[in-house]
């Protein structure tokens, strides 16, 4: 099923930080955004969150920092539970442990609050947390660039095999173009509160029309070099 955003625009502070934005997303489609630091990219996540729940999508969102997520004064065991119970979802151990398992956090200690998991785990674990419910669409705010990149590389693969076959359709805000090149089939990029150029990933790379993303592609063949 397809899910459609129509003239998505935020103002902040007197200025416009996203001008109106349309798109479509598919069923399990993996799409990429991509763009300058301040280019709108978080905001247009945040506007796609909001505008997609409001239409009734159920939409799970994994910000870039594990803190943005996590309580430090509760227990992991106490996220998961909220987590389910906002879903409206028994609590079902079966899942937990697949999940857990899937993104390598089954040694993880539930009764610990967030800072007795590493980083690694906490973020894996708020991945985890967004993918209970098998949302619709998944929104990725830079998900591995709070890890180091022998673990985001694992955490990438672990999201890729999680969500292979899925109805779950992903859009994975990034810096790293190599991580779009592996992961995503198609590339948003943006500029200046804009979309500039909304195509398939291998005609980006190698084709890009826009001057943002020609300058984005201009150092590297990140289909040659991926990370
Ligand atoms: N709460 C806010 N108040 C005022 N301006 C804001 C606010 N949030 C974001 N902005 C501005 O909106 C613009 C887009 O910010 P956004 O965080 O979406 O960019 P981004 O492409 O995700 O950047 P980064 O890659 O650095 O995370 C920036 O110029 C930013 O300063």
């Amino acid at each position: 099923m397809k899910r459609t955003v129509s003239g998505l625009s935020v103002i902040r502070a007197g200025r416009t930080v996203l001008y109106p934005t349309s798109l479509t997303i598919a069923a399990g489609e993996r799409i990429g955004v991509v763009g300058a630091s301040g280019s709108g990219k978080s905001t247009l996540g945040h506007a796609l969150v909001d505008d997609l729940r409001q239409q009734g999508v159920r939409v799970a969102h994994v910000p870039q920092s594990p803190d943005e997520a996590l309580d430090p004064l509760r227990s992991m065991a106490f996220h998961w539970n909220e987590a389910t119970r906002a879903l409206g979802l028994p609590q079902d151990k079966n899942l937990q442990q697949r999940l857990f398992k899937a993104l390598k956090i089954d040694h993880g200690d539930l009764r610990k609050r967030p800072w007795g998991w590493s980083r690694g785990m906490q973020q894996r674990f708020v991945i985890a947390m967004a993918m209970i419910g098998a949302p619709d669409v998944l929104v990725m705010d830079e998900p591995t660039s709070a890890l180091d990149p022998i673990v985001a590389v694992r955490t990438m693969v672990l999201l890729d095999e999680q969500l292979r076959g899925s109805s779950t359709a992903m859009l994975l805000i990034t810096h790293d173009l190599g991580l779009a090149a592996q992961y995503v089939t198609r590339l948003l990029v943006m500029d200046g509160g804009r979309l500039v150029e909304d195509s398939p990933t291998r005609t980006l790379l190698e084709q890009p029309q826009s001057k943002t993303a020609k300058s984005l592609c201009a150092h590297r063949s990140w289909l040659s070099l991926p990370c």
